[in-house]
């Protein structure tokens, strides 16, 4: 199972969207339709509603008057918390009935007009934002739904905005041009992405980043950003620090196009509790890695795990290849991920040496990742003795 989370501006597009996911098979968890579910009459929901606001929210025929409501909640922020305060938790709780109920490989297709404001972008697997300015948005919703422009401009800004939603947005649907354009590129994502990291996620099947070196991408922090919230999510208090490590952390530095991640955990016991949950979550568990299996001394039966031991696990997501490096707390190796990355961030000259000596491991590798770390080798080791020197500098 893989959870979608769809939101966007009022007006945005977002149901042009859910739509052609509904239709290739998404199960489709409505918010707005939830929010109306448990405020229908005779609930709980919308008697705490009347309560709150007064009867002249309420119809003749008992059933809750939403403009009379929206009037009275979108006039300022509190009145507008009041109303969240009350039907949140209750959206929140019908929800996870809806979640328990999907099927094991379905693709999860959560519709949610706050998702941003609620924080809750970490919690899904992936998150689509759709995205039409805001004049745009306003003489859709004028014209198409005939809402008056007052009501438009009032939930506008009661929303999140364009740039808030761009920092938590994996992938970004432009709806500047025809619907037919917006529901072309939403059948490619969900042919392309969604599909196949809904399989590989059953299969714990990896997608590997090309071998190649790339000219280094500014987005990379954002989006190192974001796996970051992401695995905090999923690991929760398993973890004592996660970072963003590796090149694709160095500002200025050619990589490969994957992101490094490092989950620090208290000791390898702990990482391997988590090899499902992070499977599920999206990051499947790379086999065979050196340091990975325990190993026993055959004449006194203890187990060492290796200083320099790790977890390694990777990504189900075709449209993003990920390293997840766990390490225990106080090891060498987890200590060294962050000074390197730290001495490559303060230390221009060396940035440019390391970006040289990948150049030309990459060109001697002939394709073969092993071959390209093999050849990285020897400058690491008078790496390590330079880091200390500038640790030491810095003291
Ligand atoms: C105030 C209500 C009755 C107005 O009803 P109305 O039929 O006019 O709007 P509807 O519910 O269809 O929502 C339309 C759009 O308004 C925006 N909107 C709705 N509620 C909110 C809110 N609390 N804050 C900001 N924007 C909101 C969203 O973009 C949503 O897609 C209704 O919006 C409501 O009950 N809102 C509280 C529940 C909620 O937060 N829903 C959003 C998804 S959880
Ligand atoms: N590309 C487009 N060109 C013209 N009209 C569009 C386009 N996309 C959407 N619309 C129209 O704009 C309005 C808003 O679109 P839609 O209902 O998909 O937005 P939404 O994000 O689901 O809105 P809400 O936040 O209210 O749920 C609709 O009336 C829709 O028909």
């Amino acid at each position: 199972m893989i959870r979608l989370g769809l939101s966007g501006g009022i007006g945005a597009g977002k149901s042009t969207v859910a739509k052609t996911f509904i239709e290739r098979g998404g199960y489709h968890i409505d918010a707005d339709k939830v929010a109306r579910e448990v405020v229908e009459p005779g609930t709980p929901g919308l008697a705490a509603l009347a309560e709150a606001f007064g009867d002249e929210i309420l119809a003749a025929d008992g059933s809750l008057d939403r403009p009379a409501l929206a009037a009275k909640a979108f006039v300022d922020d509190e009145q507008r918390k009041k109303l969240n305060s009350i039907t949140h938790p209750l959206v929140g709780a019908r929800t996870q009935e809806l979640l328990e109920a999907a099927p094991a490989d379905a693709i999860v297709v959560q519709d949610i007009p706050l998702l941003v404001e609620g924080n809750m972008a970490p919690f899904f697997h992936l998150v689509v934002i759709v995205h039409a300015d805001a004049d745009v948005r306003i003489d859709r919703l004028t014209t198409a739904r005939g809402m008056p422009e007052g009501d438009a401009r009032a939930r506008i800004a009661a929303q999140a905005s364009d740039e808030q939603r761009r920092a938590v947005a994996d992938v970004w649907l432009d709806n500047h041009g025809s619907p037919a354009d917006l529901a072309a590129a939403a059948a490619a994502l969900w042919d392309e992405r969604l599909v196949p990291f809904e399989q590989n996620i059953r299969s714990r099947t990896l997608v590997r980043g090309p071998l190649t070196l790339v000219d280094p991408d500014p987005e990379w922090a954002a989006l190192g950003n974001r796996i970051v919230n992401r695995l905090w999510a999923i690991v929760g208090d398993k973890a004592s620090a996660i970072d963003h490590v590796g090149s694709t952390a160095v500002p200025g530095l050619a990589a490969k196009p994957t992101i490094d991640v490092q989950i620090t955990v208290a000791d390898l016991d702990v990482a391997d509790g988590l090899a499902d949950t992070l499977a599920d979550g999206g990051f499947p568990k790379v086999a065979g890695i050196e340091g990975d299996e325990p190993k026993a001394d055959p004449s006194t039966g203890s187990v060492d795990r290796g200083l320099w031991g790790k977890r390694f696990h990777g990504s189900a997501d075709p449209g993003r290849p990920v390293n997840v490096h766990l390490r225990a707390a106080g090891s060498p190796g987890g200590r060294f991920a962050i000074d390197f990355r730290d001495w490559l961030r303060a230390d221009d000259a060396a940035r440019d040496e390391y970006a040289q000596i990948k150049r030309a491991a990459l060109d001697s590798a002939d394709g073969d990742l092993a071959r390209y770390v093999t050849a990285k080798e020897p400058w690491f080791d008078d790496a390590y003795r330079r880091i200390a020197d500038w640790k030491r500098s810095r003291d």
